[in-house]
């Protein structure tokens, strides 16, 4: 079967021949019966719905997929839109007609062509091209959907309202018109006051359930926000660094503050604006119905028409506006890159050359500008003859249903303020439904967000009671994912003895930093294992390797609050003596003492209040009050005085079986250590204690020697 994308109707003609087929199987059964069997509402539902069953199975078995997901809407259109249209009638008017007890045959066309014409419109407003985008769109708003689950009762309570609320706001008109009757005719009091009264009631009702369904609407967007954004963040605090190194945290912000919003927005928002648009255009196109259908017929003939203008002028204002964005970012180039570098012009003379560029540019904007101007007053111009002609056949039209009397001045003033009311609802239908595809764009960086798992090997169980402390790196080799032709570790291996004290030294690049990476797990090795107790890491509870193993950076992050709260971070149960007890240890007490607040003050952002050296001196008793069993010092005393240095290094060389790293740039300060080990290019070159590798004259010796000249000098 051909494919109404491409421009052929068929399938629409065979599917609403087989409807018809349908309709005059009903009609000659309720002939037969004679009477015996008449339709009410109940069976005008069944019967519809066996028609929907029907015409979707033989769509779904005779045309391709995508001409039958494209008929998919419009065959639902043309099955429901009787039921409904008879249900309202009787909720509304307390009256059935049209489709039960026998359905008339005009309003049957009447359904499919009105069906037929929604379709058509909403295919011109959005274009077959886009349908593939749509359908990821309608994939991410249904998950968005499903992410509303806890929040169901809500947003029933919510649709709730919204339906009652549209279906009270499209009585107002009608009311207005029997009013309008009511002056203009006979006047009857009873029904004048009647008129008042209902209308009072239904102004009054809309606003209520408007009010209800806002807040219940609001309720479960802030609801929805708040879960997201909470699990958001839960599975950006379990990614591996690389992650935060690829992405800025900018970037990662913006995800979790106006992401999170706009997704829920695409919910909450739009969803309410395009149901209750979409509830009320259906109650108003069956109020319509009823007092005209001529006038009615003749409103949605106004309709595609200038959907399909619309869309003409749409597709050339996007071109035009590109091209302006485009021009007005050159001229704007220009005149800075002259205004940056006017030496260089004057230099060169070159003051009407770039004159006549920067002209030639604002010439070229002022073409577009006209250009858009012209368009834009076309597009208005047919617009409005359009409508001109359309509301003058209307009139025409009404004058003479007026006056053959099929439509009363009333009905006619209720008809009129429902159509003004339909065109403002069709537009705000069809700019939703693109809000709501566009905005649901964002969930889709959301869930990507959401559902990425970290690059890193899982953490394991293993808990061990006792822990001894050895560190083992195997023949490591590492790559940094951002530059993996270049190797920053090659083939390593090195032992870190249980309670002694390694240092790791050489010159800048050598690979000190990326041994300590791999010791937090912040990178995994391509090749080689990093050991822990002859354990790989990533084998070890992560909560426990976290107690066990703590690290001082040399700029160490310290949160905003108080100089308590740094130093006890993450404790749970830490009295202030152990804080203090910690403090003394990493030189820090005396200084803390002497600020305004002591224990209390506060560090300001990032410890923006305190300087490099007593952040550093915080950091490091915020290891100390952790007791690990394994300390790494990255640089951690390279902004300290020399000798609050050998302050700190004394206290933490005295500490009993820890196993201690120290990655150092002044050699001073590891001569003491148990083990030195030497890294350069990303390989171990030579290690020892201080003694040996002296007395090998190697790179540790000259090294040493390089930077004693370079103190003397600065000295
Ligand atoms: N995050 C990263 N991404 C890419 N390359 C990195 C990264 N960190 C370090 N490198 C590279 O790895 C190599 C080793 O760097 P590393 O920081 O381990 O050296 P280092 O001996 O600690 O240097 P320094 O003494 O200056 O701190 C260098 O060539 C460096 O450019």
């Amino acid at each position: 079967m051909a494919d109404p994308a491409s421009g052929s109707l068929w399938p629409y003609g065979a599917l609403l021949f087989l409807d018809l087929l349908l309709w005059l199987t009903l009609w000659t059964s309720l002939l037969c019966s004679q009477g015996v069997f008449l339709m009410n509402l109940t069976w005008l539902w069944v019967f519809r719905a066996f028609s929907w069953v029907l015409l979707h199975t033989v769509s779904s078995a005779t045309l391709n997929k995508t001409t039958h997901n494209l008929l998919k809407p419009w065959v639902a259109l043309v099955c429901f839109i009787p039921p409904v249209y008879d249900m309202v009638q009787t909720l509304l008017l307390r009256r059935g007609c049209g489709f039960s007890p026998v359905p008339v045959p005009l309003m049957v066309v009447l359904s499919a062509v009105t069906g037929t014409l929604i379709h058509l419109m909403w295919d011109k407003a959005f274009p077959i091209k886009k349908v593939k985008k749509e359908q990821e769109a309608k994939v991410l708003l249904m998950r968005v959907i499903r992410y509303s689950k806890p929040d169901y009762l809500h947003l029933a309570a919510a649709f709730f309202f919204l339906i009652l609320a549209a279906l009270f706001e499209s009585s107002i008109p009608y009311y207005m018109g029997k009013i309008m009757d009511g002056l203009s005719g006979e006047y009857k009091h009873e029904s004048f006051l009647w008129a008042i009264v209902c209308l009072s009631l239904y102004s009054f009702g809309s606003s209520m359930f408007t009010g209800l369904r806002g807040g219940m609407f609001m309720c479960s967007l802030s609801r929805l926000n708040k879960r997201i954004r909470h699990m958001l963040f839960q599975n950006l605090l379990k990614q591996d660094i690389i992650f935060f190194e690829e992405n800025k945290p900018g970037s990662l912000t913006s995800r979790l503050v106006s992401d999170t919003d706009k997704m829920g927005r695409s919910v909450a928002m739009n969803v309410n604006v395009f149901l209750r648009s979409l509830v009320k255009t259906c109650g108003m196109l069956v109020q319509m119905l009823s007092l005209s259908w001529q006038l009615t017929l003749l409103t949605f003939v106004e309709m595609p028409l200038l959907a399909v203008l619309q869309n003409y002028y749409n597709i050339h204002y996007q071109k035009t506006s590109r091209e302006l964005q485009n021009c007005m970012a050159e001229i704007e180039q220009l005149a800075s890159s002259v205004i940056r570098s006017v030496k260089t012009v004057r230099s060169f003379r070159a003051e009407a050359q770039e004159l006549k560029k920067y002209k030639d540019a604002l010439d070229k904007k002022r073409q577009i500008l006209k250009r858009k101007g012209i368009f834009s007053a076309i597009h208005l111009l047919l617009r409005r003859c359009l409508t001109l002609g359309l509301r003058v056949s209307m009139l025409l039209l009404s004058h003479h249903l007026i006056s053959s009397g099929q439509l009363s001045t009333g009905s006619l003033l209720a008809f009129v303020l429902y159509q003004k009311d339909m065109s403002l609802n069709m537009r705000q239908l069809v700019h939703v439904y693109g809000d709501i595809l566009n905005t649901v764009w964002s969930a889709e960086k959301v869930f990507t967000l959401l559902d990425r798992k970290p690059n890193m090997q899982e953490a394991g169980d293993w808990v061990p009671e006792n822990l001894e402390g050895r560190i083992t790196f195997d023949n490591i080799t590492l790559s940094y994912p951002s530059r993996p032709e270049s190797k920053a570790l090659k083939s390593v291996s090195i032992e870190l003895s249980p309670g002694k004290m390694t240092a790791l030294v050489g010159p800048s690049g050598g690979g000190k930093s990326s041994c300590v990476s791999l010791l937090q797990r912040f990178y995994e090795p391509q090749q080689g294992k990093v050991l822990l107790d002859n354990t790989p890491l990533h084998e070890y509870q992560h909560q426990y390797l976290c107690r066990q193993m703590a690290a001082v950076s040399q700029n160490p992050v310290l949160f905003s609050g108080s100089v308590k709260y740094n130093i006890a971070y993450g404790l749970r149960d830490c009295d202030i003596e152990q804080v203090k007890e910690a403090a003394k240890k990493a030189n820090a007490h005396d200084f803390i003492c002497r600020l305004d607040e002591g224990y209390d003050t506060d560090v300001g952002e990032s410890g923006k209040r305190l300087s490099s050296g007593q952040k550093q001196c915080i950091a490091i008793a915020r290891v100390l009050i952790r007791n690990p069993k394994i300390l790494i010092l990255d640089e951690a005393t390279s902004k300290l005085d020399i000798n609050t240095q050998h302050a700190v290094q004394e206290v933490l060389s005295g500490l009993k079986g820890q196993t201690l790293l120290v990655v150092a740039h002044r050699l001073q300060t590891i001569e003491r250590a148990d083990h030195i080990i030497y890294m350069e290019g990303g390989m171990v070159m030579e290690q020892g204690t201080h003694e040996q590798l002296m007395a090998k004259r190697g790179s540790y010796f000259h090294l040493r020697e390089k930077l004693f000249t370079e103190d003397s000098d600065q000295g």
